[in-house]
């Protein structure tokens, strides 16, 4: 049933490899979900990399693809755990070879936060990952509704577009026509480059997800004169991350490993941190308090998602955010023998998490 991609005759033996990045929330998984689920016969090797220690979207993926999805967790996929990128990329190639695996592409989903660039950097600093990869394209996913503020206030969402070979804008039904026509003309004007096409809840037809060879290695160089100067890439440019490396006080700090912290600003503001119980939620509380919390601390909560056991429902209940906006869908059924605990993981500036924590202790069942 496999198709053979039609370009596999260009690159033979190459293996094209899709970075999926774009800020916080703006609607990665979305898409990659309906691509995954799209019959379009391509098998998918997908590595994700979240944000924090929960695996979140994997819970939201993998119940209903049967992709290879491999988690890099702990860290940020464009700093600390950049290696751990270029291993499970030539672990995923090697075990293709001997026949373990089978796939044709790979997507990499980045977390909200990272800086494209270190990432594609990976597929030409290595010679056994570039002998091996194709870097197909940047895909860069950008929230209409949020982000002329991420556009303002982050160097990650800059960075993201600016990286882009093809911008795809989300959530537009939020926004009026004139506001979507403005953003895109900035977009236009920090990345010109790149083609924009707006996506409905990740409805893209996969023609313009994959393929691409978008990735043209001169017009990096342009935006970031240090690509490709590995060991230098968080002094030259500014890698300003806002997430968390590990620093006191930090909860489940995602950069924990990072050995370069002193690369990196030390004023950040972001932190995440994780709620789990294994007590089933009460729905009414729930959401009484979620919806009070986010009438206060909405503009600060960048983003929080999360798998509930829910009472009334055998289903696991896919929970997600972006500031005031949040949602809930039905997922899969509980397994039989698999523990129903509720994670939540709340990514934000200056969050108070005792309130949090122990307001969501009051909602259990
Ligand atoms: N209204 C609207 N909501 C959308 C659209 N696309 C995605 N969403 C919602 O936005 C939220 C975030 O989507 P995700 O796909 O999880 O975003 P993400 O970029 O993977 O998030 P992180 O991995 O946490 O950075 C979800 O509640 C989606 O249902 C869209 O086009 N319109």
């Amino acid at each position: 049933m496999s198709t053979a991609p039609d370009t596999a005759a260009a690159a033979p033996g190459l293996i094209p490899a899709t970075i999926l990045t774009g800020f916080l929330g703006s609607g990665k998984t979305t898409l990659l979900k309906r691509v995954l689920t799209e019959t379009h016969g391509q098998k998918i090797a997908v590595i994700e990399n979240e944000f924090g220690e929960e695996n979140i979207d994997n819970d939201i993926l993998v119940s209903e693809t049967n992709e290879q999805i491999i988690q890099l967790s702990n860290g940020c996929v464009c700093c600390s755990i950049r290696e751990d990128l270029r291993t499970t990329l030539a672990d995923l190639a090697a075990r293709r070879r001997k026949g373990e695996l089978d796939f044709e592409r790979v997507v990499i989903e980045t977390t909200g936060l990272a800086d494209p660039g270190p990432v594609a950097q990976t597929f030409f600093m290595d010679d056994e990952i570039a002998e091996t990869f194709l870097l197909d394209s940047i895909l860069t996913l950008v929230d209409a509704k949020h982000a002329n503020e991420q556009l303002d206030t982050r160097q990650e969402a800059r960075r993201q577009v600016g990286f882009a070979d093809q911008l795809f804008l989300s959530k537009t039904d939020l926004v009026d026509a004139d506001a979507v026509d403005a953003l895109s003309h900035r977009l236009k004007h920090m990345n010109p480059r790149a083609p924009q096409q707006r996506v409905h809840f990740g409805e893209v037809p996969i023609k313009d997800v994959f393929d691409l060879r978008g990735f043209n290695l001169n017009a990096k160089l342009e935006i970031d004169p240090a690509f490709l100067n590995a060991d230098d890439h968080d002094h030259d440019h500014g890698h300003d991350h806002g997430h968390d490396h590990g620093h006191e006080g930090h909860d489940h700090a995602p950069g924990e490993h990072c050995d370069h912290p002193h690369h990196h600003h030390h004023d950040d503001d972001v932190k995440s941190f994780v709620f789990r119980s294994e007590r089933p939620f009460n729905p009414a509380k729930l959401e009484d308090f979620l919806g009070a919390i986010v009438q206060v601390y909405g503009p600060k909560m960048l983003r929080y998602k999360g798998v509930l056991n829910m009472n009334g429902t055998d289903k696991k209940v896919i929970f997600q955010g972006v500031h005031q906006l949040m949602g809930s869908d039905l997922g899969p059924k509980w397994m039989p023998g698999e523990k129903k605990v509720s994670k939540m993981v709340f990514i934000g500036i200056d969050l108070p998490k005792d309130i949090l924590l122990q307001g969501l202790e009051g909602c259990l069942a």
